[in-house]
């Protein structure tokens, strides 16, 4: 849930997402939404050159069946346990900053373990900094790096996975520590 005010994403008095569905309830939205992006994490995910569009199209691929906005970046302000995202007017200069960052550093491959979880560690976290969609920012990020990982060399193992644990670390990286994470990303690629 964020904290957001007056939202237009929202039915209005209630902070339950318009959603394709019109679904009201904010249990049986999670519900369907849980189910329906996970069988859609089990398809092929969209093709090209990694960029914000494919970053785009990853969103679109998730979300299709449960929003119209769906791969489109946010028109509004989000926050999470009072730590701010990027304002949306920034969001597109700061999603190609980051990916032309990525694309100098050659999308992380060709590295060490080790230099893989510390240059990993700050993208993932400068992406969920930015966190580009009204909601869904966390399931993209991860499928996302995961065909990084797997593109660079770094498979992430499935098994060993700790959901808690990589929250705790990607909102230890919003505050500029981004120890965690990449002792995180360390234990996923290692053998
Ligand atoms: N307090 C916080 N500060 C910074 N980042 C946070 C905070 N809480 C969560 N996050 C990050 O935001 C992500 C959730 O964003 P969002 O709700 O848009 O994604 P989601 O895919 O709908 O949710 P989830 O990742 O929980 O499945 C988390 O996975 C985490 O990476």
């Amino acid at each position: 849930m964020y904290d957001a005010v007056a939202d237009p994403y929202c039915y209005p008095g209630s902070t339950v997402l318009k959603n394709l569905l019109d679904l009201r309830d904010q249990v049986v939205l999670d519900r369907y939404e849980a189910e329906i992006t996970s069988d859609r994490a089990r398809e092929p995910f969209p093709e090209g050159k990694v960029s914000p569009a494919l970053y785009c199209a990853f969103h679109r691929h998730l979300f299709q069946d449960v929003y119209a906005w769906a791969g489109e970046y946010r028109t509004v302000r989000i926050a999470k346990g009072g730590n701010p995202f990027c304002f949306p007017e920034h969001i597109a200069v700061q999603v190609q900053r980051l990916f032309a960052d990525l694309e100098q550093q050659q999308f992380l491959r060709s590295l060490s373990i080790e230099a893989f979880a510390v240059k990993g560690a700050h993208f993932l976290s400068e992406l969920n900094a930015i966190h580009p969609f009204r909601e869904g920012n966390g399931r993209t990020q991860l499928a996302f790096f995961a065909f990084l990982a797997e593109r660079a060399g770094h498979p992430l193992r499935r098994q060993g996975f700790d959901p808690a644990q990589m929250l705790a670390a990607m909102i230890t990286s919003f505050s500029g520590d981004e120890i965690p994470l990449q002792s995180v990303i360390r234990d996923l690629v290692s053998k």
